[in-house]
Formats: C-alpha cells, sequence, structure tokens
C-alpha cells in the first residue's frame, strides 16, 4: 500500500481533544501521513517519518474536510423569483416547494444525476468532503424512491423526506398523504436510505404538525431509519421537543428556540444543526448559538443547500455567518461544520483528522482557519485529494 507524507502545512486542524490544544486541536507545522485514504500519522514536521510519497502544500492551513449534513440536493428547476420576491418582504411559508416539486417530477433520472454531480462538485471545490442528501421535492412514491437512488450514488448519508411538504394534489386529505408516506413511499425508499425527516412546522400550512411528524418519524424508526427533524424554523413549535424525545440525532433550522428548547438540547444527546445561510435568504433572525453553546449543546452547522430557503453550497460563507452574525467563535464554528455536523450524522470517522480517520482533507489558501470567517465571499478553501496527486492550483489555491 502507498504512504504519502504531506508536509508545509502551517496549521493543522485535528479536531482531536487529545492533543490537548483547544476545541481544534491545533497543530502548527505539522506533518501527516496517508495510506490507503486514512490518516496513518500526526505530529510536527520535524518528526515524521518517512513515506513512499511526498507532497508539500507550501505553508497553507489543512482541516478536516467539512461535513455538510444537511442538504437537499436533488432537486430541478428555478426559483430565484421567489427568492427575489422574498428580498423585497414577501414571508418565506414553504409554498414554493411545491414549484420544486413539479420540476422535479418532470426531469429525468440522467438530468437529476447530472443537477446533483455540479452541486457536489461546488462543493468539492470549497472544502466539503462529505454530504447528506435529502430526498423531499418528489413526493409521490416513483419520484421520492428515485430521489433517493440517485442520492445514494453519491452519498451513504441519505435521508427520506417525503414528509417535505403535502403535495397540491393531497391538501384536501392530508390523513391519507401520512398514510402514503408511512405505508407505500416509506417501504419504496427505506431501502435507499439511512435517514428520516420530517418539515414539522406548525407555522406553515403545508408542512407537518406534532401529531402528523411523529406518526412519520415512528415509522420510520420502524424500518430502522434513525431520525433527523427539520424543526423551530419559522416560529416556536414542538420541533425541538419532539426530536430530542424521539431520541433524533439531529434537529434542524433552531431558528426560534424557547430556554425550555435550549435546555432541552443541551441535556440531550440531539444534536442542534444550525443553518445560518437560511437566515441571509430569508431574512428571518439568526438562531441563539450562544446560548446553546454555552449551556453546553452540540451545534453543528450546514449549508442547506436547496432551491428556496438557501440555494448556496457553500461552507465557507456558512462560517462566516456564525461568526459574524451568531457570535460564534471561528474555532466553535470550524468545529460545527466538521466535527460538529459529523455528530449529528452520528460519525466518527469524519470530521476529524485523527490517526485511522478518513483523509477527507480541505486545504485553505491561507495559513489558518481564522481566514474562513476573516476572508468571506473568497474562495480561498477546496477538497484536495493530495494522495491522487490532485493539484493546488487546479482548485484556485494559487
Ligand atoms: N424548510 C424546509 N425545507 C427546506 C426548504 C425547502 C424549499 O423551500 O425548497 C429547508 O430546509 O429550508
Ligand atoms: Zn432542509
Amino acid at each position: 500500500m502507498t504512504s504519502t507524507l504531506i508536509t508545509g502545512i502551517s496549521e493543522l486542524v485535528t479536531n482531536d481533544a487529545e492533543q490537548d490544544n483547544g476545541l481544534l486541536g491545533i497543530v502548527e507545522d505539522a506533518a501527516i501521513v496517508v495510506s490507503d485514504n486514512a490518516i496513518e500519522w500526526i505530529g510536527l514536521q520535524s518528526e515524521a517519518p518517512a513515506a513512499d510519497l511526498h507532497r508539500d502544500v507550501g505553508g497553507r492551513a489543512v482541516l478536516p474536510g467539512f461535513v455538510d449534513s444537511h442538504t437537499h440536493l436533488v432537486f430541478a428547476g428555478d426559483r430565484s423569483a421567489e427568492f427575489s420576491a422574498r428580498m423585497t418582504g414577501e414571508p418565506y411559508d414553504g409554498g414554493g416547494i411545491a414549484v420544486s416539486m413539479a420540476a422535479t417530477r418532470g426531469a429525468s433520472d440522467d438530468e437529476l444525476r447530472s443537477l446533483v454531480r455540479r452541486r457536489v462538485q461546488e462543493m468539492r471545490g470549497q472544502g466539503t468532503t462529505s454530504w447528506e442528501i435529502k430526498s423531499g421535492y418528489g413526493l409521490d412514491v416513483d419520484t421520492e424512491a428515485r430521489s433517493l437512488r440517485i442520492a445514494r450514488e453519491f452519498t451513504s448519508e441519505t435521508t427520506f423526506l417525503g414528509a417535505h411538504v403535502v403535495p397540491p394534489e393531497a391538501r384536501k386529505d392530508r390523513a391519507a398523504y401520512v398514510e402514503l408516506v408511512t405505508g407505500p413511499m416509506l417501504e419504496a425508499c427505506a431501502p435507499h436510505a439511512k435517514w428520516i425527516d420530517v418539515f414539522c412546522e406548525p407555522h406553515s400550512q403545508y408542512a407537518f404538525t406534532e401529531a402528523e411528524s411523529r406518526t412519520v418519524l415512528d415509522a420510520g424508526k420502524a424500518r430502522a431509519l434513525e431520525v433527523r427533524v427539520h424543526g423551530n424554523q419559522l416560529g416556536h413549535g414542538p420541533g425541538v421537543q419532539l426530536a430530542v424525545e424521539l431520541g433524533a440525532a439531529s434537529v434542524d433550522h433552531c431558528t426560534f428556540l424557547t430556554d425550555g428548547d435550549v435546555d432541552a438540547l443541551a441535556a440531550s444527546d440531539t444534536v442542534a444543526t444550525l443553518l445560518p445561510g437560511v437566515e441571509f435568504s430569508t431574512r428571518m433572525p439568526y438562531p441563539r448559538a450562544r446560548d446553546l453553546i454555552d449551556a453546553g449543546a452540540t451545534v453543528a452547522l450546514a449549508s442547506d443547500c436547496n432551491p428556496g430557503t438557501c440555494y448556496s453550497s457553500s461552507i465557507p460563507f456558512v462560517i462566516a455567518l456564525a461568526v459574524r452574525e451568531l457570535r460564534m467563535t471561528p474555532a466553535e464554528a470550524v468545529w460545527a461544520a466538521t466535527a460538529g455536523a459529523a455528530t449529528s450524522l452520528r460519525r466518527n470517522d469524519i470530521g476529524v483528522l485523527t490517526p485511522g480517520a478518513r483523509a477527507d482533507l480541505a486545504v485553505l489558501n491561507a495559513p489558518s482557519h481564522l481566514h474562513l470567517a476573516y476572508r468571506p465571499g473568497v474562495p480561498i478553501a477546496a477538497a484536495v485529494d493530495l494522495c491522487a496527486g490532485e493539484e493546488l492550483d487546479e482548485l484556485h489555491l494559487e
């Protein structure tokens, strides 16, 4: 097996508590040895062992590749006009999901596949190496199942979101739609999914009530799917408490939290996944990240890349928002977009750079992680497969 020694790392973010060097477990002037796509050795460059191959990153920072634990990449169509209307005051209510649904139902497998491929390439170009992908723009048995089959070609972290909204043709009989989701749709989708999710939101007439959400999530659990929840996005609601009660790995959005919600998250293993690109693109208030962190909750950051509330796949942008608007420190934001997001997917082989972990690397065109928030809008991060000979300059890194 060929081993590769990587040197010239001005700052290595390991997220390794054992490094005893702050939240990010930073090693300066570091080197790593990678073999068979796993980290074999980490330490000071001056102490690096020999290896078969050698790459030098020229004084750049290296981080665990970003883990984007919340995306909706399988969709067709365009909703830029909806975004534009929102910027002049139209509120977001989830109604536009039906527009994406119609376009997605009308797209062929190959069209959807190439849309997802393009979005995945876009994410890698900004430093993301792992991603979750949800269904949720099919909302019929066939399109939900093929959305998940296509998503599976790109990730093992696939999420069945048949309960995204009630589609227009089912609005006269919501109960029948919940039966479809928990019956034939779940049957067709479960083989292609690790997770089940629901848009639990009493403030949208299109989304699901607490009782409906519970029915959907219980059915998913009975099919051995693990639980995640879209909760508390548009107003205070039951999503967070339901997620905690059902032992969800993550409750995502958390835009409107009561003190009781913060306490419940802090006392649980449910990760609070914050998606500040959504607040940016919907003109909503930013979530209470400081209160969550100070209370001891585990916080993750993700993009929520989707055509309605945030058509951005950029984790560096999310990190900059988290620092500027959520008042997270740069270290907290980087941790949340790597180790925190990995925790929300119940994974310990990604989001960290420790011996045995996957060698998924993000390289910055900068000497430290601080530049992610310091240089917003600048393409300074990329996922680089150094062992496969990928060049830094091909990925817009000088
Ligand atoms: N809120 C629910 N679902 C997506 C948005 C879907 C859409 O509007 O297309 C979200 O996570 O924000
Ligand atoms: Zn979402």
